[in-house]
């Protein structure tokens, strides 16, 4: 991948300039237009975006798609694709496409075909994950297995959770899935006083099988069970790993066919398509499992061959640098109208913070532009209650992805069209806002006087112009979950290509790992602490005392 800085192309330059030509650019004139929504939506499948409520016009968009160009999108996509080793600074191919290809081609790797290999380990998921699913696993006492307890952090446990939340309506109804991330010791313990070790398998996912929350959690874990069943033979029975790590796997107690394993070319937050993802085939049912395989791989097909001006990623991922670069946004809410997809927002406040939160660029210098986005969001329509004040009437521009299925799973009375009037109803209020005018012949007519009119006029005012997509999909099915996580992961993956950024490899979070490690002995004993800055000592000292005090229990 050639390194080109976005900011000095010709089509940064045109679009610095459109950003002022257009900046009084007004949602409602551009929503006058009768062909607006057929022109600024795209329907793929059962998926239908529509990003007419942008503040982009015609000029703006070939702008977009020019600094596209210039930055030679197409070479990054098809860098990525035939598993160049785009990850530059861990020297490693991004090929998590592969596990979820349903071609029948190779994908290759230096010289070799992966595919058999990602066929053996789905295999091996399938078989394993039928046994649970089935209830045919048995535990040490001859037990089907009812309680899954996946232990692992950041991309081990967020895909797993959010998909598995996503997917609930799925679920063997005999099986209770449970994830444990967090080092405190209240996570797992909690966990444990639900589920009984005679009917229990733990899933111990981690990449490296060295992350010091989820290893932790691992013994606390395998100390509980060893407890309970008084039997070393037993564990086999309970513990499986899903990891690249094989002699660490091992040196925990797990033997290798209790192992799945999956490779660095596989970025932990893009590994829930691996053997990560195997508390998921096991809680929906391999089938389902394969069918969001198939969903992210209609998506990769869609983005491959698509044209810039008809491709559901780019066309995200493009708007979104209007709004960080052009228009000044520093943050995207991703709002599902679906309770859930509760834990979608921050399934990829990790995808796309860890992957281009990145201040420099792929030749190591200091970025003179915004890059990756602050990400958050909550189902619709809890927001609504909390947030979405700031969203309409705050100092911030925040543009939104509202997500919503046609169909519920759960279609009792009139839930669904009550969901979904508040869904329209938002973009629709967030676009065109409310007037002096509009707000002062409502009190009028409700008998207000002048004064009060007046008076309130100003905070009721909604100036509008707050840029949204709405994303509609028929119902949200294996298949479609699979098309919607692609369509991000693959936005990510172009506003990274653009802003010239490694957006593959996460040091960042590096540091606080490495200062932990040297507190951790520090916290281990009474004495006071004066190896840090005067902060740091005085919180640790602050923390010692705290501990030993007498007072207050
Ligand atoms: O799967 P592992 O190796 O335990 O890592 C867990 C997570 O830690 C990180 O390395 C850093 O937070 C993530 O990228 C990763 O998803």
């Amino acid at each position: 991948m050639k390194t080109i800085n976005p900011s000095q192309t010709d089509a940064w330059k045109r679009l610095t300039a459109l950003s002022k030509k257009y900046e009084d650019l007004k949602l409602s004139d551009l929503l006058a237009e009768h062909e607006r929504f057929e022109r600024y939506s795209i329907h793929f499948e059962d998926l239908l975006l529509d990003y007419s409520k942008n503040l982009i016009n015609d000029e703006i968009f070939n702008a977009l798609r020019d600094l596209a160009e210039e930055t030679e999108l197409h070479d990054a996509i098809q860098s990525m694709f035939s598993g160049d080793h785009i990850n530059q600074t861990e020297d490693r191919a991004v090929l998590h496409t592969a596990l979820r290809n349903q071609s029948g081609h190779a994908v290759y790797l230096d010289g070799k075909d992966v595919m058999p290999e990602v066929q053996a380990v789905l295999d091996q998921m399938k078989s394993f994950s039928n046994k649970i699913y089935n209830q045919e696993w048995l535990g040490y006492t001859g037990k089907p297995i009812k309680s899954l307890v996946n232990i692992g952090i950041g991309g081990s446990d967020l895909g797993p959770v959010m998909v598995t939340e996503a997917l609930k309506s799925y679920q063997n109804p005999k099986l209770e899935v449970f994830f444990v991330s967090n080092v405190d010791g209240t996570h797992i313990a909690e966990t444990l006083k639900k589920v009984d070790p005679e009917t229990t398998m733990f899933f111990i996912a981690s990449k490296t099988f060295t992350t010091q929350e989820t290893m932790t959690n691992a013994h606390t874990a395998r100390a509980w069970f060893m407890e309970k069943s008084k039997d070393e033979q037993a564990v086999a029975k309970h513990f499986i790993a899903l990891s690249t790590n094989e002699s660490a796997v091992s040196k925990f107690g797990i033997a290798p066919e209790n192992m799945f394993t999956f490779w660095d070319w596989v970025g932990g937050r893009y590994s829930l398509w691996s053997a990560i993802g195997l508390s998921i085939a096991c809680a929906i049912g391999f089938e389902n499992f394969h069918d969001l395989l198939k969903g992210g791989h209609a998506m990769d097909e869609h983005f491959k061959h698509s044209m810039f001006n008809r491709n559901i990623p780019v066309i995200l991922a493009l708007i979104g640098i209007w709004n960080t670069n052009f228009l000044g946004a520093s943050t995207e809410a991703i709002l599902p109208y679906n309770q859930y997809m509760h834990r979608f927002a921050a399934y990829f406040q990790q995808g796309n913070m860890e992957s281009n939160g990145k201040y420099v660029d792929r030749n190591g210098e200091k970025v003179d532009y915004k890059t990756g986005p602050i990400i958050w969001g909550e189902p619709g329509t809890n927001g609504q209650h909390a947030f979405y004040q700031l969203i309409h009437q705050g100092t911030h521009l925040i543009p939104c992805d509202f997500i919503a299925p046609a169909i519920s799973h759960n279609p009792i009375g009139d839930h669904h069209l009550k969901l979904m009037s508040n869904f329209f109803a938002q973009t629709e209020a967030l676009a065109f806002g409310k007037s002096e005018k509009e707000v002062k012949e409502e009190m009028i007519s409700a008998g207000a006087s002048e004064e009060e009119t007046q008076r309130v006029l100003p905070h009721r005012v909604f100036e509008g112009n707050r840029p949204t997509n709405s994303i509609l999909v028929k119902k949200i099915t294996p298949y479609t979950l699979g098309m919607l996580i692609a369509m991000y992961e693959h936005k990510i993956f172009v506003q990274g290509a653009i802003w010239n950024i490694f957006s593959f490899d996460q040091w960042g979070v590096e540091l606080g790992k490495v200062l932990a490690k040297k507190i951790l002995p520090e916290l281990e004993n009474d004495e006071e602490i004066q190896s840090h800055d005067a902060s740091t000592n005085g919180l640790i000292n602050a923390f010692k005392k705290l501990r030993n005090s007498k007072e207050n229990g």
